[in-house]
């Protein structure tokens, strides 16, 4: 089991395209970890960041009898992804959509309004009421399991211990034996175009317009530029993507990234690809942003009320106190490990968006629970290759493992089965069947490289083929499974008949 979480992770950091020397230095840092204390007020463990990585790595370290502690600076648990990311995005989705649906879609189900009108205040109450409710929650969770919390920010003075400012104003030094830097990432920002929070927002500002823009222009066509762009675009924005590269989500499936960006031109959202930002002027009312094509040629100018940057994430150690103690970064300022998460400083580790991979909670959180049993002196173990991604628009587009461009990259043969959501007696039935499920297999051994859906609910429906995944399953095997009737997995099933036979529906 060790040797073979060894050979993914190197596996990993080549796809990562990591320098030889970085690799070799990640790789072969031995296994370290400094025992545990008995009846001292030092902790076995002290987690800075209260993230899904951080607040997970905490439960999970207490559950297995180490002494935990969590700093975490915001005074509220969850990180990023519960107080201005996952969450409440998700909360606003759900009500912009559910209006969408009520202006769009209810009367062809017979079910009709004199009019239908947003209460954006309420909007707001709600997702803040989600986010409250759940923060809260971990709070409960760290009660029962004895986890120590901590509400400051966190500086390493040494390799054991923490000086917190505590929000409170005081300081307090936390000891641990060993320290888990779980701090997170924060929302790159791009040269000229300075973020205002008010009418030039990152995430956590589109979060919580107080007025419904009439322009928005979102700069990247990522997760964050999709989601929030159909929440306002939903709600009424005039949306406009501008994206540097060629395509959408760069890390979709071409097939079904096309197919994704047809159907939010649909619902009118505007794409310029393949240009830049070179400048903005907020002077005025509005923002003013000069674009020119990405290859360069003749600029124009894209008029907003708000524009929404959203161009990736960076790693977040301001302030931690990496230099003083000597943990190493790469160029962008990711927190080097090994395949047990530690750093190059002995009895320091890291794990989540602060590190190399994925920027996603789900990510960061099996980050957190490997490191601590590592620690705990067990086998830790994550499936890099198998960490699905769900784009939550209508419909979704969700995705694990291989894309067929990649499949192509590695000489393998392969075969491809689909099945579409219109030939899907559910989706049919309840007048939402926009999409299709793509299978990629391995010619000679059927076995799985990859699932692609875009459907309504595929952050749902891509868990049976993670799971498939992960036990290196067949598409025959997913085809031979008997799958409820009527529901949207039958395209599932029906698509792996697809790719190892021929379905029965289309
Ligand atoms: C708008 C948006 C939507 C997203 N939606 C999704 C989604 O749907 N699904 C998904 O999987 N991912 C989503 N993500 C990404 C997800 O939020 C992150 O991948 C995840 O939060 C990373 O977890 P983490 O624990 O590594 O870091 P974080 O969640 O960033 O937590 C780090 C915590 O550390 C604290 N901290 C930092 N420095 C210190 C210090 N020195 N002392 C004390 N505390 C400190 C911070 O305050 C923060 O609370 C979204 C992100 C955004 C911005
Ligand atoms: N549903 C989810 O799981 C979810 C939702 C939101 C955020 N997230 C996470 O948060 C992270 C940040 O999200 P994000 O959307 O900001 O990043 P992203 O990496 O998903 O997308 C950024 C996009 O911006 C483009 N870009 C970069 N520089 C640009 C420039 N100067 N001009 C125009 N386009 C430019 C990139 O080509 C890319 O397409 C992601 O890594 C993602 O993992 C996940």
């Amino acid at each position: 089991m060790a040797m073979a979480s060894f050979a993914r992770r190197k596996a990993y950091l080549l796809s990562r395209n990591f320098s030889p020397e970085t690799l070799r230095y990640s790789l072969s840092l031995a296994s370290f970890s400094r025992g545990f204390a008995s009846g001292s007020d030092e902790n076995d463990v002290v987690v800075i960041g209260g993230g899904p990585g951080g607040y997970v790595a905490a439960i999970k370290a207490a559950q297995l009898g180490l002494k935990t502690t969590c700093i975490e600076k915001r005074g509220a648990l969850g990180g990023t992804c519960l107080n201005v990311g996952c969450i409440p995005s998700k909360a606003l989705l759900h009500s912009s959509h559910m209006y969408h649906e009520a202006k769009h879609a209810f009367a062809n189900h017979g079910v009709k309004f004199q009019s239908v009108e947003v209460d954006l205040p309420a909007m707001m109450a709600q997702k803040n009421k989600a986010v409250s409710n759940l923060t809260r929650g971990i709070e409960g969770l760290f009660k029962k399991n004895k986890v120590t919390y901590v509400k400051g920010y966190g500086k390493l003075t040494s390799p054991s211990e923490v000086s917190v400012d505590t929000i409170d104003g005081g300081n307090t030094v936390v000891k641990g034996k060993n320290i888990i830097i779980a701090t997170g990432s924060d929302v790159k920002s791009l040269p000229g175009v300075p973020i205002d929070e008010k009418k030039i927002v990152s995430s956590t500002g589109a979060l919580a317009l107080s007025e419904i823009p009439k322009r928005l222009v979102v700069i990247g066509a990522g997760y964050i530029g999709l989601e929030m762009g159909s929440v306002w675009g939903r709600l009424g924005s005039e949306v406009t993507v501008v994206e540097f590269a060629p395509d959408i989500v760069p890390t979709m499936d071409a097939e079904v990234r096309k197919q994704f960006q047809r159907s939010l031109e649909k619902q009118g959202m505007k794409f310029k690809l393949k240009t830049k930002v070179v400048g903005v002027d907020a002077s005025g009312d509005g923002v003013k942003l000069t674009i020119e094509p990405a290859d360069g040629g003749d600029q124009s100018i894209v008029e907003a009320d708000v524009v929404l940057v959203s161009a990736g994430r960076t790693p977040f150690t301001a302030g931690l106190g990496l230099d003083k103690i000597g943990v190493e970064t790469d160029k962008v300022g990711r927190i080097l490990v090994n395949e047990r998460f530690m750093t190059n400083v002995p009895g320091v580790y890291a794990i989540g968006d602060v590190i190399p991979g994925p920027m996603l909670a789900h990510k960061a959180e099996e980050d957190g629970v490997a490191c601590v049993e590592y620690i705990a002196g067990k086998v830790g173990h994550v499936d890099y290759d198998n960490v699905p991604g769900v784009v939550y628009t209508h419909p979704e587009v969700a995705y694990v493992g291989k894309t067929e461009e990649q499949v192509k990259a590695l000489g393998v043969a392969y075969r491809v089965g689909k099945f579409p959501f219109l030939a899907n007696s559910r989706a049919k039935a309840i007048d939402d069947a926009e999409g299709l499920v793509k299978i990629l297999a391995e010619k000679e051994t059927d076995k799985i490289l990859g699932v692609h859906i875009m459907a309504p609910n595929a952050g749902e429906l891509i868990h049976e083929a993670a799971i498939a995944l992960h036990y290196g399953a067949s598409s025959e095997d997913i085809a031979r499974v008997c799958h409820a009737h009527p529901t949207m997995s039958e395209a599932v099933k029906e698509a792996a008949m697809a790719t190892f036979d021929k379905p029965i529906h289309v």
